[in-house]
């Protein structure tokens, strides 16, 4: 047992005592977050020394695979585009298919997602969605605390005895006879988990977040809601099939050593790197066992864009806004996307509309919902198969507009193939978005972002901003998009003012939006917030001389809490 000292109450004597509680650890196994009896369960020993055999297994291929996104992010830098790879034309050309797609999830026209917040997962398992995919990624700040509860708020969310008492609305919230099957989003393959040290090294998040959840839960699982397959999960920011299959490798691990079935396992692969539409046939073939599909990252596929380009100024995008589904790169990719999962068997799922329900404006809200279902109609025209709704009130539209396309087909795989879909070219899938930029665009990135970043410092991953559902996906396009156009020094050219974007410029914009957010906030919230070290972490990613590839891993120290208090930053 590793220890650490901390008094606890006697309760007779009212006296303090002095007493050593700690994680009962396996050998070569650190965890430095705080202690809690109710973590302790899910960090017990046979758990750690799960995610810890992962981590030995699989470290070197990681490793290996995160040296050769630096290699190509090199090779972009130096001006070439990414590609369909010759290397892998046989994987593309060939004839084969994934596993057939488990009964249970078949139908998965609308999706609800959100993070792993006990009130949350309870609301979207009742929400009506036939699947909800409970989030350690985008939407949630992984820190300590929401990391842990998370865990054990899914273990009783699979064991069917998940309960919150919200006092102060005197409401009791407990699940439906029927509910949405649980998918899980463990963190992307870059992100360390700085609690948990394995052999001296900071554990791989996303080995911490399967191992954890599929350790615990893998058995009651499949018991009680995958009809013996499962758990299933969402697989985020990959760049390439090599990443797919170190994953496709731990799946196998894991069933091996539960003795279960090779295929038990299923995961939805988000296509939200550009790198990656150009090996969406090689992911799948990787996981063709494990597959369940390719799901339209849309938001993350934008930030990629801008940071695989950030080397080329001929690639300059418009104002976020309108970076939207109806661009030719987007479009091309949705329907290659398609084309590619139903000539494989498996789902084409859409993506997330930012739109959320507006509620005290009906005529706003109104108009939200328009959006959300002009968005969704493209889709299902298009022949995806399901899409994802960021929050449950959206999700009766949502399904009418895809059960007026499917009506009672769970699925489209066999019945829309686009296969003129093959004929989409690396110019469709690049083609640089149209429209122009606007000191409007420059603020709005700017208030988002430090708006998003003060969040998530204080321990929310997903907010409401200005009406729309913004994440670390979208706040990533804030940030890139603000870094591209000061070092590309670009005109403003949608104002007619011809201004642009200067260091000085921006400095001003920061001062006024920050002067915008305190007034919209109220002092006493800006005083009590993050809103100032969130400005500065903002501030620096924008202007740096190197781009950051990601926002949350630069401000990941803020978040890492060591105990003893004190102990080592990474
Ligand atoms: C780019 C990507 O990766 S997209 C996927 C990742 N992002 C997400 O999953 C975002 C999920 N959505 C959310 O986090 C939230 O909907 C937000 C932050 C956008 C808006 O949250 P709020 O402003 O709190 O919503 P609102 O106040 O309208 O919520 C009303 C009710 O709906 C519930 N609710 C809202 N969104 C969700 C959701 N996604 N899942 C379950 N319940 C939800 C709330 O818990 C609340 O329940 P209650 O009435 O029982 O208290
Ligand atoms: O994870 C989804 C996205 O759009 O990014
Ligand atoms: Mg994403």
């Amino acid at each position: 047992m590793v220890g650490f000292e901390t008094f606890l109450e006697t309760p007779s004597k009212g006296r303090k005592t002095a007493v050593v509680v700690g994680y009962d650890v396996p050998e070569g196994v650190d965890v430095r977050g705080r202690y809690d009896a109710e973590f302790a369960k899910i960090l017990s020993k046979d758990a750690l020394l799960f995610v810890a055999g992962l981590q030995r297994e699989f470290r070197n291929h990681i490793k290996y695979a995160m040296e050769c996104r630096k290699d190509a992010k090199m090779r972009y830098n130096n001006g070439a585009l990414p590609g369909f790879d010759p290397a892998t034309a046989h994987v593309r050309d060939g004839d084969w298919l994934c596993a057939a797609v488990p009964p249970p999830v078949a139908d998965r026209r609308v999706e609800i997602t959100g993070p792993v917040e006990r009130k949350m997962i309870i609301n979207a398992l009742n929400s009506g969605a036939k699947v909800f995919m409970a989030d350690f990624e985008d939407s949630l700040a992984p820190n300590w605390e929401n990391l842990m509860r998370g865990h054990a708020n899914l273990r009783d969310a699979v064991n069917g005895n998940i309960s919150f008492n919200d006092k102060a609305r005197n409401r009791v919230y407990k699940l439906n006879e029927q509910t949405a099957k649980l998918f899980v989003r463990p963190r992307g393959w870059h992100l360390p988990e700085a609690h948990i040290f394995i052999d001296g090294e900071p554990a791989t998040a996303c080995l911490v977040d399967f191992g954890l959840y599929f350790f615990h839960n893998w058995s009651a699982f499949r018991r009680t809601q995958g009809q013996g397959f499962g758990p299933f999960f969402y697989l985020p920011k990959m760049e390439h099939s090599r990443e797919a299959r170190i994953w496709n490798m731990v799946f196998e691990r894991a069933e091996k050593m539960m003795g279960i079935e090779n295929g038990s396992i299923r995961a939805t692969v988000l296509i939200e790197t550009l790198p990656a539409v150009f090996q969406m046939d090689e992911i799948l073939y990787e996981l063709r066992d494990h597959s369940i599909g390719l799901n339209c990252g849309r938001w993350d596929y934008i930030f990629s864009y801008i940071k695989t380009f950030q080397s080329h100024p001929d690639r300059l995008l418009p104002d976020r806004v309108q970076v939207g589904m109806s661009q030719h790169f987007m479009r091309s990719y949705s329907d290659l996307l398609i084309r590619t999962c139903h000539r494989r068997g498996v789902h084409a799922m859409g993506g997330m509309a930012a739109q959320i329900p507006i509620r005290d404006d009906p005529k706003a809200n109104e108009a939200a919902l328009e959006l959300v279902k002009r968005d969704k109609l493209r889709e299902v025209r298009a022949g995806h198969d399901g899409t994802w709704a960021a929050h449950p009130g959206l999700i009766p539209a949502i399904d009418e507009v895809f059960t007026a396309t499917m009506g009672s087909k769970p699925n489209q795989i066999q019945t829309v193939k686009r296969d003129e879909a093959a004929s989409l070219t690396e110019e469709d899938l690049l083609q640089t978005p149209r429209g122009h930029r606007t000191m409007d665009g420059l603020r709005l990135n700017t208030r988002v972002g430090i708006q998003y970043v003060a969040a998530w410092l204080t321990g929310t991953g997903s907010v409401p901003l200005y009406n729309l559902m913004e994440d670390a996906a979208t706040a990533e396009i804030s940030r890139v998009q603000n870094w591209q156009w000061l070092r590309y020094g670009v005109e403003l050219n949608g104002d007619g003012l011809g201004v642009r974007v200067t260091r000085e410029l921006f400095g001003r914009v920061v001062e006024e939006e920050m002067g915008r957010i305190e007034r919209e906030v109220g002092k006493e919230k800006f005083n009590k917030g993050m809103y100032r070290e969130a400005c500065k972490i903002f501030t620096r990613q924008c202007t740096a001389d190197v781009l950051d590839d990601f926002l949350t891993l630069d401000a990941y120290n803020n978040i890492v809490v060591h105990h003893p208090i004190g102990s080592s930053r990474l």
